[in-house]
């Protein structure tokens, strides 16, 4: 079977207080972007000889094409190998081939890896009928990560405590256009993470959000662009770019480094982003 695991933007991402887990309780509006990787699997056929190695373990072949990902090749550490394991203890699961096409950047603030860890939980509960519930594979998907539990449903959701228990919320982009800027740098969410100092927000970022989209560049802001708009002026600079390109909002995503806009007409991608991995299409 086959998946487009896809990634998200952040909408805001207000970091109010360090928990004593050492993770941090935040408020952000997580929308899905269709920027997407391609993930196969397929119960595990026996020849051995087929073009695919085995590689991870008898249980599962595992194989990359596109971008490279770090932690290659070393693939047990690949988030969608952990997320077969997770269900393989509790349901026995028959061996499997997966392979992983990467497209989406990494160590971009797109969730990319945590949308491959989802996509794979949904695809062996559809594959072997497990018959899981949203609940449960939210469940399995948080034990992977803070935002994996997200994209088992893909929607536009309000996140709260550490961006892995969700809200409804009222935010359709239908009809605006996006463009993602990866700046071709990568940084890790904990190193991001490191360098903030949380607070309690003046306004929660759901008020804010309720104002049109016009009035977010004056309100709605990512906590992270703080400390890493100095330590990588490269990221305020694409932001300001983004606004002269004539976005209605821009900003920083997730812990970075990519900026998105959003624009009321299809953006040219213009010269200073030439240098870049962009991409862009209507929400
Ligand atoms: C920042 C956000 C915002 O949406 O996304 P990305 O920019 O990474 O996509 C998320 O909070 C990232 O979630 P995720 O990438 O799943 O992080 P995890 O693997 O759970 O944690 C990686 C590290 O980040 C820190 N961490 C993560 C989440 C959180 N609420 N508080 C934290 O302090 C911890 O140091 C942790 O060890
Ligand atoms: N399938 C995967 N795709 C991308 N990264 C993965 C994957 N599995 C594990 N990882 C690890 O997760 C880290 C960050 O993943 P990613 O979700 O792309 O970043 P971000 O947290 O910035 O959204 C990478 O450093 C990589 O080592």
């Amino acid at each position: 079977m086959l998946a487009f695991p896809s990634c998200k933007i952040n909408i805001g991402l207000q970091l109010i207080e360090r928990r004593a887990d050492g993770f941090h309780n935040l408020l952000s509006a997580f929308y899905p972007v269709g920027w997407t990787d391609v993930l196969e699997i397929i119960p595990a056929i026996s020849d051995k000889t087929a073009a695919n190695q085995p590689v991870a373990n008898e249980l599962v072949t595992f194989t990359t094409s596109g971008l490279p990902i770090p932690g290659d090749p070393d693939p047990a550490r690949n988030l969608c190998v952990r997320a077969y394991h997770l269900l393989q203890a509790d349901y026995d699961l028959p061996p499997v081939q997966m392979h992983l096409h990467k497209i989406v950047p990494i160590g971009a603030g797109l969730g990319g890896g945590s949308a491959d860890a989802a996509a794979t939980i949904n695809l062996l509960n559809e594959q072997f009928a497990l018959g899981l519930t949203v609940a449960q594979r939210e469940n399995y998907a948080r034990e992977l990560g803070s935002d994996c539990a997200f994209f088992i449903q893909n929607k536009p959701q309000y996140c709260i405590e550490k961006g892995d228990v969700f809200e409804s919320i009222n935010l359709d982009l239908n009809g605006y256009h996006i463009l993602l800027v990866y700046p071709n740098l990568a940084i890790s969410t904990a190193e991001a993470y490191a360098g903030v100092t949380p607070r309690q927000p003046d306004t929660p970022l759901r008020a804010l959000l309720e104002a049109p989209i016009e009035q977010w560049r004056d309100t709605v802001h990512n906590d992270f662009e703080d400390s890493l708009f100095p330590k990588y002026p490269l990221l305020g600079e694409i932001k300001a770019q983004l606004y002269e390109a004539g976005a209605l909002y821009a900003s920083l995503s997730g812990s970075g480094s990519t900026l998105y806009g959003i624009f009321n007409a299809p953006p040219n991608s213009p010269p200073p982003f030439s240098r870049y991995t962009v991409w862009k299409s209507q929400l």
